[in-house]
């Protein structure tokens, strides 16, 4: 099925257009930075026997035709109560997890990036839509309260146990991607999102800034990815690990990278990938971005966005 293109809300096509550029931007971004401990990217496919880097570029092409669609349902959906719009989204993040495991011929490529990219989108266009600014704490605060009692709901209600996520909340307490978001993501708003602007500001690589970035989130997430491989060992291993590297000045140098190839072995015999610290580090990627742009610029300027291949060229 492809998207259907929806009333915009009186949002004009090239904000709809900045925002979901920006999200499918933060894929690219995340699926390209190398080396990262146990996820695929450009150097090899880490604990994943079942998808490539390529299968991330079609996926991530897959759900760019529908990221539009997140942000004029935003709009459209305005006027509604917060707690409403979740409805009105799932059925375009059901099609757009749809697309993308055509796009990966059933490879879960994307599936943690859709819910929260589909969640911060539709939030920048109700912001849009009711003239607020479109700020990484408003789309946070927004995406809590579009998700408030999801864990309830589908985690400690109605948990059929279905899901990876919904077998670890019931083992280990988990709340995965549903907590993180109900939340309004505090890991990246209170911890990766300050560490990643700051070392930026400190002159450090925007790269390399991200990788530790990465290794912020993997030391604090109650990751499902990895617990659903590891069991609850296997979890408190990888964080124990990132916060050693932390702990010994993390990623600063190019000199540095060499530590992120040992753990990325070590993951890799593991058989352990933190699918969702790299989902947090694609909203972090995203809200980074949205942060710099000015909303006046957005308002009276058409944008031409770099090509893919412009993200962390190396
Ligand atoms: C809520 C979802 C993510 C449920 O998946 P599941 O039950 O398997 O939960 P789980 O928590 O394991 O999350 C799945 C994915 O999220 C990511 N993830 C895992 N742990 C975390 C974490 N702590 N923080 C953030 N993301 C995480 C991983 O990539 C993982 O593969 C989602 O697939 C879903 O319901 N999709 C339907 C589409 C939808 O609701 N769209 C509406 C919003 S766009
Ligand atoms: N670069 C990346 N490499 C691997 N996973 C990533 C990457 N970026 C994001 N992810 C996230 O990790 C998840 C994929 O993890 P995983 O392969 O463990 O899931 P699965 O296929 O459902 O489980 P399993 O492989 O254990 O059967 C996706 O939902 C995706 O959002």
């Amino acid at each position: 099925m492809m998207p259907n293109t929806l009333e915009q809300g009186g949002i004009a096509p090239h904000i709809t257009a900045h925002y979901s550029d920006c999200a499918w931007r933060a894929m690219l971004a995340e699926v390209n930075l190398s080396p990262k401990p146990g996820l695929v990217d450009r150097y090899n496919n880490g604990a994943h026997r079942d998808m490539a880097l390529e299968d991330f570029y079609r996926s991530a092409d897959a759900i760019r035709l529908w990221l539009p669609r997140f942000v004029e349902m935003g709009a459209c959906s305005a006027g509604l109560p917060e707690s409403a719009v979740l409805a009105a989204i799932r059925p375009i993040g059901m099609a757009c997890e749809a697309a993308m495991f055509r796009a990966t011929a059933g490879a879960n490529t994307h599936k943690g990036s859709i819910f929260s990219l589909g969640l911060l989108c539709t939030a920048a266009g109700r912001l849009t839509q009711q003239q607020k600014r479109v700020t990484p704490e408003a789309l946070c605060r927004l995406v809590a309260g579009f998700c408030e009692g999801l864990t309830a709901r589908e985690l400690a209600q109605h948990n059929a146990g279905q899901t990876a996520g919904q077998r670890l909340y019931m083992q280990l307490g988990l709340t995965g991607a549903r907590g993180e978001a109900e939340a309004g993501f505090p890991l990246v708003s209170d911890h990766a999102l300050p560490h990643y602007q700051a070392l930026k500001a400190q002159g450090i690589d925007p790269e390399l800034a991200l990788l530790d970035t990465l290794l912020v989130l993997m030391a604090r997430n109650g990751d499902t990815n990895v617990a659903s491989r590891g069991g609850a060992d296997g979890l408190r291993w990888l964080q124990q690990r990132a916060i050693a590297l932390l702990r010994q000045g993390g990623i600063r140098r190019a000199s540095d990278l060499y530590l992120l190839e040992e753990f990325d072995n070590a993951c890799i015999a593991r058989h352990l990938s933190p699918g969702g610290s790299a989902d947090l580090l694609i909203v972090t990627w995203f809200l980074a971005e949205i942060s710099t742009v000015n909303s006046q610029t957005l308002s009276s300027t058409s944008f031409s966005w770099r090509n893919s291949d412009d993200c962390f060229k190396r």
